[in-house]
């Protein structure tokens, strides 16, 4: 059975957070193909022992690759524990990664809690299977 493919993304002030968490979820995670943005996917590599396809780093592009694979229809689910107190100088990719995402209508996790909740069924993992988006109105716009 091909696995599917999340992405997990964290800040600085918030990548503890996220390697604790995923600690925790390690046997779930293990089920699932992992793609992270550089240095994320780096910590975690280094904590689960897990492989990790490891893109840019935030800055320097990798939010947006993370944008093109859900627009690409590859990725399943999102954990992104972005940093809500401090500005970065990618804003605008983080808005975009996160605006993508809800056009996709994949679902998201911005926090332990709501990451927690994603995990704690099996039903991302087997059985789900979420709506894809009705994008006719918009192409068949009149310009
Ligand atoms: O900046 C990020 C997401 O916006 C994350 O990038 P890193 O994982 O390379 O720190």
């Amino acid at each position: 059975m091909t696995k599917k493919k999340i992405a997990l993304v964290a800040h600085d002030n918030k990548k503890k957070e996220l390697i604790e968490w995923s600690k925790l979820h390690r046997d779930s995670m293990e089920k699932f193909e992992i793609y992270a943005t550089g240095t994320t996917g780096r910590l975690l590599e280094q904590e689960l022992q897990l492989p990790i396809h490891m893109l840019h780093s935030g800055p320097l592009g990798g939010d947006q690759q993370i944008g093109a694979l859900i627009s690409e229809g590859q990725i399943e689910a999102l954990v992104f524990f972005w940093d809500p107190m401090e500005p970065l100088p990618h804003d605008q990719d983080i808005k975009a990664l996160l605006r993508i995402a809800t056009v996709w209508n994949i679902p998201i996790a911005c926090n332990r809690s709501t990451a927690d909740l994603l995990f704690s069924t099996p039903t991302l993992l087997y059985d789900y299977e979420r709506v894809k988006p009705d994008f006719s109105a918009y192409q068949s716009r009149k310009l």
